[in-house]
């Protein structure tokens, strides 16, 4: 710890506080996560954060934040983690409230590559959603906090969940599920990131409608989305895992080529 100068708060989490801070020797900035022992403990995640650092240990992708190392004292355990220096991607959506077709297109061929690259070791996120992507410095994806990612196939339940917005009809239905569910997870970001809303958030009217209209896959695309584009998003929302748009194909769908940067 006193390895480490610490600075501002960058957000604060279920668990814990997240700080930027510089290494003293390096000078190497960093991202601080703070986690309450304590808290582990209420709600036994300390096996899952376990997975975490192993998994994390083993990805290196441009698209994925780091997680360097991690250390512990006696109260606290703190995951030493890549800086992203943009924040929170779901910040920037809630202050433009919905992006451009380039804009999304971009993202999610940052994310598709990323998925091939976890997918491509079995591991599945399983937790997808604007809040857990970070932007750096060049407005570069960052997928993070791999707190809720296993090896696939899996059973297991996703018992703390924030929103519901992204659970897959098969976690719905508590199906066992495999990295099918983060294609589906894809398929609701380009929705949100196209639109400003999540494709199955419950109406004002509170009535919490969100799982039945999940089972259902019971959504509607604005008219300002591209025919491109919706075709990409209801490509990955099929009920029938076997029916989304395999990973490898986001990448050459012709949403995502025709916004490719143009090579100089
Ligand atoms: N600008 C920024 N630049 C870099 N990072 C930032 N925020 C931190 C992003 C994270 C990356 N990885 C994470 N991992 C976990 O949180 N893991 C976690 C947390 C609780 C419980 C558990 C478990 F115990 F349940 F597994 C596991 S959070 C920001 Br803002």
């Amino acid at each position: 710890m006193n390895n480490f100068d610490i600075g501002i708060g960058l957000g604060k989490g279920q668990f814990g506080r997240v700080y930027i801070a510089k290494e003293k020797t390096s000078g190497f900035i960093v991202a601080l996560k703070v986690l309450k022992i304590s808290e582990l403990r209420k709600s036994n995640a300390e096996k899952q954060l376990v997975r975490e650092v192993e998994i994390q240990a083993n990805l290196r992708h441009p698209n994925i934040l780091r997680l360097y190392g991690h250390f512990h004292d006696e109260r606290y355990v703190f995951l030493v983690l890549e800086y992203a220096a943009k924040g929170e991607l779901y910040r920037h959506l809630k202050r433009c409230t919905r992006f451009t077709e380039k804009r999304t297109s971009r993202y999610i061929a940052q994310m598709a590559g990323a998925l091939t690259y976890i997918h491509g070791k079995h591991v599945i996120h399983r937790d997808i959603k604007p809040e857990n992507l970070l932007l750096d410095m060049n407005d570069q994806l960052k997928i993070a906090d791999f707190g809720w990612s296993v090896h696939a196939p899996s059973q297991r339940r996703k018992t703390i969940c924030g929103t519901k917005d992204y659970l897959s009809p098969e976690m719905v239905d508590n199906q066992p599920h495999d990295e099918k569910i983060d294609l589906w997870s894809l398929g609701v970001l380009c929705f949100e990131l196209l639109t400003g809303n999540a494709p199955f958030e419950e109406p004002s009217n509170g009535r919490d409608t969100t799982y039945k209209r999940i089972a259902k896959v019971d959504f509607t695309i604005p008219d300002h989305v591209s025919v491109d584009a919706k075709d990409l998003i209801v490509s990955l929302l099929q009920r029938d895992p076997s029916k989304r748009l395999p990973i490898k194909e986001v990448l050459s769908h012709p949403w995502i080529l025709k916004h490719q940067r143009k090579s100089i």
